[in-house]
């Protein structure tokens, strides 16, 4: 009979749980539940979630092992009875803006671009909204009687492990290198926590000495086991988890089009880019994970979408049918404020509006063009670390949209693969869970099966007309 693993995704808008066979790989069931929208969720509501996609998987009682990957970045605060103090911020949570920029001159005495290179030699990346640094720094100064509270911070994966594994103490909490490494507070390179940056963003050095940091495990250890017997493995971040998933090897890059917008390689040595828009992170098997992360992706498509009333099938039928550069239409994508460029105030916009070329049409590729030069900026900057992106593998929701596949390598200027549609994240968790199980060196060689290649001409002249437009928003904010 054979062995079954799990791999949970807990990620911005759902919860993804995959069943698959330790051996091979292969799917043999798998379910989902969605998570409610909002930068701040109470962490119950990712337990609910989590509950409802085992049940809609047909549960775990056959299930060997279990890992789980999760969204980056999250701030889950717990007191000394494990009592979630206020809801955690999430990693696309701007309000912690202010608080980044203070951390960068206050580690560079005064001096931004000097503390921003402290902190990419630091911890290999410098912090921005999306870290958990920031957001304590921001609890500190916003919430004092909450921050007072803390006794333990903990990351999504790090703390539906603890769940899982029934554990009460703030002793038993566990995460691996590759999340930890978006704290802001770990040194990816040698997996230690820096509690003298910690003490900097809660101005309080004895706290930061008393606080319980989930033990940072290897690669493959166990965690621990769960109340019903499932082995837990360490779990990861959801870009680590993706890498896992695709079984990329050293020098393959992947985008991702999920909530967020990712491209990221995997590499044998870190980055520390003192811009900050790459971030140093480690990867699950010991290796690193530099990443270029927007705050821009899929619901960029989905905003179209809804303002031209129709489905995501109809706005990439909408987008195929009009010329590349949308007849003038630029996109400026920062609905949500933006990562990477770093702008979390900006807003999104739309150039190039005449009678003609306003259309549906065009509106729907001006999204699609829109979304993927970003992606571009985004890959530009990962190579600026030195990394040959010379082709690119398309996952994420975002990913199912056949003008985002026909567009991609246009824009990004390589041959865009795509695999199959499906979980690669909770997919990257299962394969973890299947090599915790194994005690094995390396994970196992699962099939990822077919993928189909996408070439285009390159569209210079499209980027072109963003830059200029993406200029011009940069400059408004
Ligand atoms: N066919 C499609 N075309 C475009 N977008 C899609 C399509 N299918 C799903 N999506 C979008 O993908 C997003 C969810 O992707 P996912 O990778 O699961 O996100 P996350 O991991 O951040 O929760 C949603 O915004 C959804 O609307
Ligand atoms: O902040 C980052 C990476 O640094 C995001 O990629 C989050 O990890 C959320 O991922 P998705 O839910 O969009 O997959």
């Amino acid at each position: 009979m054979s062995v079954l693993v799990a791999g949970v995704d807990s990620s911005t808008q759902s919860c993804k749980v995959v069943v698959r066979d330790a051996e091979t790989g292969r799917l043999v069931r798998h379910g989902e539940a969605p998570h409610p929208p909002g930068t701040e969720i109470d962490p119950e509501h990712w337990w609910t979630a989590l509950q409802t996609a085992i049940g809609r998987a047909g549960g775990l009682h056959d299930v060997a092992a279990l890992s789980v990957a999760g969204q980056q970045h999250g701030m889950v605060c717990l007191d000394a009875s494990g009592r979630v103090v206020r809801p955690a911020l999430l990693w696309n949570d701007t309000r912690s803006a202010r608080a980044a920029e203070d951390l960068l001159a206050e580690l560079g005495d005064g001096d931004r671009d000097a503390g921003a290179r402290r902190w990419a030699d630091a911890v290999g990346s410098v912090p921005v909204a999306s870290f958990t640094v920031t957001k304590l720094r921001w609890l500190a100064d916003h919430e004092p009687d909450a921050a007072a509270r803390v006794a333990a911070v903990a990351l999504p994966h790090d703390w539906l492990t603890w769940r899982l594994a029934g554990a009460t103490g703030l002793d038993a909490l566990v995460t691996d290198r590759s999340d930890a490494s978006g704290t802001g507070y770990l040194q990816a390179s040698t997996g230690e926590y820096r509690r003298d940056l910690l003490a900097l963003a809660l101005r309080d050095e004895a706290r930061a000495e008393s606080l319980r940091l989930p033990r940072v495990l290897a690669p493959a250890e166990r965690a621990g086991t769960s109340p019903s017997g499932l082995v837990l493995g360490p779990g990861c971040g959801d870009n680590a988890g993706a890498a896992l998933g695709l079984g990329l090897r050293t020098g393959q890059v992947f985008l991702s089009l999920g909530t967020s917008g990712v491209v990221a390689a995997v590499a044998d040595r870190p980055t520390a880019d003192p811009s900050g828009l790459v971030a140093g992170f480690a990867d699950a098997t010991g290796r690193h994970l530099p990443l270029a992360c927007t705050l821009n992706a899929a619901r960029v498509l989905d905003a179209a979408a809804r303002l031209l009333g129709v489905g995501p099938d109809e706005l990439s039928a909408l987008a195929m049918r009009a010329e590349p550069g949308a007849g003038g239409l630029v996109h400026v994508p920062y609905l949500e404020g933006e990562r990477t460029p770093n702008l979390p105030g900006a807003t999104g916009s739309l150039h190039g509006m005449t009678l003609a070329s306003l259309t549906r049409e065009n509106l729907a590729r001006a999204a699609v063009e829109g979304l993927l030069c970003l992606m571009a900026e985004a890959t530009r900057t990962v190579r600026d670390q030195g990394i040959a992106v010379e082709r690119i593998t398309l996952v994420g929701g975002a990913a199912r949209s056949e003008a985002v596949r026909r567009v991609a390598p246009a824009l990004l200027g390589v041959p865009v693969e795509v695999p199959t549609p499906g979980e690669y994240v909770a997919d990257g968790a299962a394969r973890q869970a299947a090599w915790v199980l194994s005690g094995a060196s390396e994970p196992p060689a699962w099939d990822i099966g077919e993928s189909r290649t996408y070439t285009a001409p390159p569209t210079p002249e499209v980027l072109a007309a963003y830059r200029k437009a993406a200029r011009h928003a940069a400059a408004s904010v």
